[in-house]
């Protein structure tokens, strides 16, 4: 059997990403794929990618491109015929992001230093599968498909009365709630404030099933332009229960640090999923629940939340892991990591360059 190492590079500017095509001599033939190859005997997956980008296209991306890691996936190709050819690949994949300057002067090339064809595609082209690519590439685009900027909500409790503005939507008040309510002022408060098409976790841990249930569905109701995170057991318990367009709009099932250093893994949903984590052991626990699945042909983990990397007013108890600290756990991480913590959406860049993919938060990720 055959293991291999590659760096994988997903290279892009803004919306536009770059794919090789793999010619039919090759393992996973007559598919795209994102720029790579094996990394060598005493090379780091980093510099395997340096590498392999130059002598591929010709460009070098040590100088200014902002190069992050986006996980690492195991990845068994069966040989059905030649069983000796099976081989298990291990993908470190990498975003890239082009300087402005690079892109202008690579954009036009349409053909790689082997002879390969190249070509830029739209992100929302390239999640939707409009690109055939190898097997193990699926998991990658479904870590693309998380939005990089997450909201997270705040308690029901949380939210003022003098934070709303008390003009009432028509139809939350349908549903029943009156304007006094904390839940119609949590509606109503995040009805106005979300950003549009923004992707927002809803943490609401204050709140039992059946009012969670409710809230998420008049939300849904009344913003159909964002998608959700939720957590788990909402998942399981909204899976019969959805209507086909408001499942659309929830994307993944949340669970905290403590539920899956519990729960074995058994989750009902086949939503992909996100995890939260604190420390380097949750990370590595998250790493065996990324792989488990994995190996298991399950939704694949999407992305980690990795807090609090500042401090907040939210959470004043917690000590902050700074950017070093959260560079550290990132580090370790297999799965694309989101910074949460004193962050807003303007520090993405910042993110990145500290191993992170992603920033989430409460109050700077409103309107
Ligand atoms: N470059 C690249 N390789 C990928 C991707 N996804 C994926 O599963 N792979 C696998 O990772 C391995 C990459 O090896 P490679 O490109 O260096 O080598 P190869 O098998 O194409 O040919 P070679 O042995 O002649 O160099 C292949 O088995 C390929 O199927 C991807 O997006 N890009």
């Amino acid at each position: 059997m055959i293991n291999i190492d590659v760096a994988v590079a997903v290279i892009h500017f803004g919306d536009q990403y770059l794919l090789g095509f793999r010619n039919a001599k090759q393992h996973q033939g007559n598919r795209y794929e994102f720029v790579g190859g094996k990394i060598e005997a005493n090379e780091t997956a980093k510099q395997a990618l340096v590498r392999e980008v130059f002598e591929e296209i010709g460009l070098d991306i040590a100088k200014q491109s902002v190069i992050n890691p986006l996980g690492v996936l195991r990845h068994h190709y069966a040989e059905i015929e030649v069983p000796s050819k099976s081989k298990t690949v291990c993908l470190h994949v990498f975003r890239v992001a082009l300087s402005e300057s690079q892109f202008t002067e690579f954009a036009h090339h349409n053909e790689g230093c082997e002879g390969q064809q190249l070509q830029w595609v739209s992100c929302e082209d390239l999640i939707n599968n409009k690109y055939p690519l190898p097997d193990a590439n699926k998991t990658i685009l479904q870590w693309l498909k998380l939005p990089n900027i997450i909201a997270i909500t705040q308690e029901v409790g949380a939210i003022k009365a003098s934070q709303n503005n008390t003009d009432l939507n028509e139809q939350s008040k349908a549903k029943g709630y009156s304007a006094h309510r904390p839940e119609q002022q949590w509606l109503d408060y995040y009805q106005q404030t979300l950003p549009e098409q923004a992707c927002v976790y809803i943490r609401l841990k204050q709140s039992n099933l059946a009012q969670r249930k409710d809230l998420v569905l008049a939300l849904l109701a009344i913003r159909p332009d964002i998608k959700l995170i939720i957590d788990y057991e909402l998942a399981n318990f909204l899976d019969s229960d959805t209507n086909a367009a408001m499942a659309d709009q929830i994307i993944a099932q949340h669970l905290t640090q403590q539920a899956y250093l519990d729960t074995e893994f058994k989750l009902l949903s086949d939503l992909p999923v996100t995890v939260s984590a604190h420390s380097e052991a949750s990370v590595l626990q998250a790493n065996k629940l990324a792989q488990y699945r994995l190996n298991h042909n399950l939704s694949p983990v999407v992305g980690i939340f990795i807090s609090p990397v500042q401090a907040t007013n939210t959470h004043p108890e917690a000590t902050p892991l700074g950017w070093e600290g959260f560079a550290s756990l990132a580090q370790d991480s297999e799965i694309p990591v989101i910074a949460l913590g004193g962050m807003a959406p303007a520090n993405i860049g910042q993110v990145r360059y500290y191993q992170g993919d992603k920033v989430a938060g409460i109050g700077k990720f409103l309107t």
